[in-house]
């Protein structure tokens, strides 16, 4: 380090990005200042975001007993009366036990922290400013900016924090309401939609794309818009919308054509901006664009400001927890001239709505796109002993395989454990991996992962040329899951 700078690095927000970056540095013997505005550690992943998210989901599949009802039938409850106190309760025990986690991971690696909003002076020089109303600069030899993103809240929705919300507010909620308009149909909304629909609450979604979830496999999109819709979720898609109002106590949001949507909340999820207007950027020489958001060298996450690295939501996709943890991690490399690790090329989307979707890889609409001959090898839950055992009736899982070369070139699942599933799929991708990988491995007996192996046989059966007067082909080896 220089040695007129306070800290070797300062890093701007405590989520995924920064805290990754902030604790990579310190392993390298590094000063560190982590620097955030929130009143405690983790950042919109922790605190608004990911895991409050997430579980809200786990609390609302185990009180609603929604697992068991294939058993059960549809009117099986555990408890009968869910309040929002009672999705609280366990959010916040959760929350508790995250923070302590990271207060201590950043303690044992001599992480500083403070609290306060993070300005930039210069290039080198950070102004904390405390709720207390003090301010104080800091210096820096190198500076990650991993400010994430807030709801984007245009002024002509009539948010109240109580009825009209946006995804923030979905950890202070007092009510349950009996029916529920989800606006904008990205990951969020279709997360939330589909928890809230499984807690008997009648939801509404209104996208104005006429398709929802288009980076994922059609064939998947559509087994799940097909079990959403018998589950009793509205989809009003490809419409847009004229206005959102206040009527009578509730909100009401008017489509193009004069329909109405009326329910008793509404949630407004159409997208996040870069948190970044605080940041005085102009002083460190940086610039956001439209959306708040800073552009990068997306192999280094440098800024354009060379000693200035951006991390996480800031810049952009895929914005993910996931994805934001390597890039902290890849920056602080960077920064302090460590070799830089080696990114496999697919990382995996999960998408946490009932039912879970998770994909790697290929889609067949990105396969036909880049002229791949592939074919597809499909599995339902309900064809593996486990699916039985749990009463699954939906769930499916496919994989795209490689006509040239039989490698796996994506896996596709909805369905229950489907974002556990996917790191199989996940490793063979990496690896180069081929169909009979999956043929030939033995999988542990009664598992939802034997999908892998029904899956790959159909693909086989498929790819494998038989003459009209030959029987079905059977395969290399001896399965119980033959199909
Ligand atoms: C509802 C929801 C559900 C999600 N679910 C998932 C999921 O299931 N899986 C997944 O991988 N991802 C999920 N995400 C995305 C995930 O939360 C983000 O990708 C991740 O949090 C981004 O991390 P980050 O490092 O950019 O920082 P963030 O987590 O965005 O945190 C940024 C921090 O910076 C602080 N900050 C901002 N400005 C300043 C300033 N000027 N001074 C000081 N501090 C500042 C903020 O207080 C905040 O603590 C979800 C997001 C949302 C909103
Ligand atoms: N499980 C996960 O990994 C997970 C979960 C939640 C969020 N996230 C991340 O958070 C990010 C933000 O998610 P998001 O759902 O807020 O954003 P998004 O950008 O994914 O989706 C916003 C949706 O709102 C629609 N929209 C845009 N303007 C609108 C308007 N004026 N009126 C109505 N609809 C409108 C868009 O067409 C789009 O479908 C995502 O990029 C995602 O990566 C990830």
């Amino acid at each position: 380090m220089a040695e007129d700078y306070d800290y070797d690095l300062v890093v701007i927000g405590s989520g995924p990005s920064g805290r990754r970056a902030a604790v990579q540095a310190a392993k390298f013997g590094r000063s560190v200042l982590l620097v955030d505005k929130g009143v405690r550690v983790g950042g919109v992943s922790v605190h608004t975001g990911t895991i409050p998210s997430k579980t809200l989901r786990e609390t609302v599949l185990n009180l609603t007993g929604w697992r068991e009802r294939g058993f059960y039938g549809l009117a099986y409850r555990v408890k009968k009366d869910i309040t929002a106190g009672d999705l609280r309760s366990r959010l916040a025990k959760t929350l508790d036990y995250e923070v302590e986690v990271l207060e201590h991971q950043l303690a044992r690696n001599r992480v500083d922290v403070r609290r306060g909003l993070a300005q930039f002076v210069d290039a080198h020089h950070v102004e904390i400013h405390t709720e207390a109303g003090e301010s104080h600069t800091v210096s820096a030899d190198k500076i990650v900016v991993a400010v994430g993103t807030k709801p984007y809240r245009p002024p002509h929705v009539p948010f109240d924090e109580s009825i009209v919300i946006d995804s923030d507010g979905m950890v202070d909620l007092d009510l349950l309401p009996r029916s529920l308009t989800v606006v904008g149909g990205g990951v969020i909304g279709i997360e939330y939609a589909t928890i809230f629909s499984a807690l008997d609450v009648r939801v509404t979604l209104v996208e104005p794309k006429a398709t929802i979830l288009d980076f994922v496999d059609r064939e998947l999109v559509d087994d799940f818009t097909h079990q959403l819709r018998d589950q009793g979720v509205n989809f009003r898609l490809g419409t847009h919308i004229d206005a959102i109002r206040m009527e009578a106590g509730q909100p009401v949001v008017i489509l193009e054509g004069g329909r109405r949507v009326r329910s008793e909340m509404l949630l407004y999820t159409a997208g996040r901006v870069g948190a970044t207007d605080q940041l005085n950027l102009p002083a460190a020489g940086l610039r956001a664009d439209h959306r708040g958001r800073l552009s990068v060298n997306p192999k280094t996450f440098q800024t354009e400001v060379p000693n200035i690295y951006a991390t996480g939501d800031v810049i952009g996709f895929p914005s993910l927890a996931s994805t934001s943890l390597e890039q902290g991690r890849i920056a602080a490399c960077h920064a302090f001239s460590e070799t830089l690790p080696h990114a496999p090329e697919f990382f995996p989307y999960g998408i946490y709505s009932v039912p879970e979707i998770s994909t790697v890889g290929l889609s067949e609409e990105e396969a036909r796109a880049k002229g791949i001959a592939y074919e597809c090898g499909v599995a339902r839950f309900r064809e593996t002993s486990r699916g039985h055992i749990m009463g699954l009736r939906g769930g499916m899982l496919k994989l795209l395989i490689s006509l040239q070369t039989h490698k796996l070139l994506g896996v596709h699942i909805v369905g229950e454990g489907a974002t556990e599933l996917v790191h199989i799929g996940q490793a063979v991708l990496n690896l180069g991996g081929k169909l009979d990988y999956f043929i030939d491995a033995t999988f542990n007996y009664p598992t939802l992962a034997e999908a892998y192996k029904i899956a790959a046989l159909d693909a086989w059966n498929r790819i494998t040329p038989r003459r009209d007067d030959e029987a079905e082909p059977v395969a290399p080896l001896q399965s119980e899951a033959v199909k």
